[in-house]
């Protein structure tokens, strides 16, 4: 029956313009539920830990699986950037795409059912959102004005209305809300039962914590910042590499004159990862971004840097030069965005014009 409703859809389905991205260390049993959403589409698979393990992909699904064995003889040395036995080795995947838009979940995210008892195609609202333009400049109260039954307020200037390019749509979830690990020591039995049904651009000059659970974006527009950053083995942080992302994303977005949404659409976070496991990954995070934000919230970019991979160039220096005080990480973080932006150009020339520069 959904994939009757989603071929009936007015949203187009892009099933050519659009990679789904799953990071992996279990199964992908979850897949079945999406099958009515995802079928039409070509998954990249990234396989975290033991390159050994079999995963079995369902019958049906047009894939590519990449494990650790795959980045190391693709990237070659290049390949230290991206984590091992952490969700931020997703990223990957981001960078072998060839596709305008990329959709990222996690193969805990089950199908949600809205308040009608409906069953939400994620992907389907991702791509409705990430179709229509942002509003970072002035904020309209009646939240997305391009939304069917929603326009601009009163006030709200005509100049503006055209609205921005929309680089990033960020979903929310039902029952397990991603928490961080004191929050979820102290309410382990939350759950996220409130439906909001609203779609928001964040506003320019506003960073946003973002989560890499339901996430869509432009690839072409803003790919080469969602890097998310050195995790897992061997580092020193953990569940701060979508975090990581979303601050370099946002200045970058600001200073491109781009938007990033935040809102529908949910999916259902099916489980909790332990609370303790994520304290011991995230405790310096915890205190080290009283000192990430104010960088980032006090980061300017020079007026020629007029491409992402030259934004993020010079957001890795500022890194290097603001925060290499804070812990030596920052220095190897600084080098790895680097590393990043070298592998980016290497697997997609096109966007490197023949003088060097990249679109
Ligand atoms: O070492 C690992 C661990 C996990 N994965 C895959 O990554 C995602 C998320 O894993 P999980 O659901 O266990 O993590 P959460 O604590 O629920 O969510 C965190 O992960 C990030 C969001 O994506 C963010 O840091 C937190 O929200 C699953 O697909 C695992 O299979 C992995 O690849 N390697
Ligand atoms: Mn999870």
């Amino acid at each position: 029956m959904a994939a009757i409703e989603a071929s009936k859809s007015s949203t187009p389905l892009l099933k050519d313009e659009l990679d789904i991205v799953i990071p992996t260390i279990r199964n992908l049993d979850f897949l079945e539920m999406w099958r009515p959403f995802f079928q039409p589409y070509h998954l990249i698979i990234v396989q975290d830990g033991d390159p050994s393990k079999k995963i079995n992909v369902p019958e049906g699904f047009d894939y590519e699986l990449y494990n650790r064995n795959d980045i190391n003889k693709i990237l070659g040395p290049k390949a230290s950037c991206i984590s091992f036995k952490d969700s931020a080795c997703r990223c990957f995947g981001y960078m072998v795409s060839k596709k305008k838009y990329i959709f990222t979940i996690d193969d805990d995210c089950f199908v949600a059912k809205d308040p009608t008892g409906k069953e939400i195609n994620a992907l389907e609202q991702h791509i409705k959102n990430l179709l229509s333009p942002s509003t970072p400049f002035f904020f309209n109260t009646l939240y997305d004005p391009y939304r069917d039954g929603a326009d601009f307020v009163r006030g709200y200037p005509f100049s503006l209305r055209e609205g921005v390019p929309t680089a990033v749509s960020h979903g929310l979830w039902l029952n397990i809300p991603d928490y961080d690990a004191p929050t979820q020591l102290v309410k382990p039995r939350e759950r996220n039962t409130r439906y909001v049904d609203a779609v928001m651009t964040i506003p320019k000059g506003t960073l946003f914590p973002m989560c890499g659970m339901n996430l869509g974006f432009n690839r072409e527009l803003i790919g080469p910042a969602m890097y998310f950053g050195l995790m897992g083995d061997g580092q020193p942080i953990g569940r701060y590499d979508d975090m990581w992302a979303g601050w370099c994303t946002k200045v970058i977005c600001d200073h491109m004159g781009l938007g990033i949404k935040t809102g529908l659409p949910y999916i259902w976070h099916s489980k909790a990862s332990n609370p303790f496991v994520n304290l011991k990954k995230e405790y310096k995070g915890i205190y080290w971004q009283e000192e990430l934000i104010p960088f980032f919230q006090s980061v300017t970019l020079p007026k020629d840097c007029t491409t992402v991979q030259k934004c993020y160039l010079e957001l890795a220096k500022q890194v290097k030069a603001k925060l290499g005080k804070v812990d030596e990480y920052f220095n190897k973080l600084a080098d790895a965005m680097v590393t990043w932006i070298e592998a980016w150009d290497e697997l997609n020339p096109s966007t490197v014009l023949a003088n060097g520069s990249t679109k």
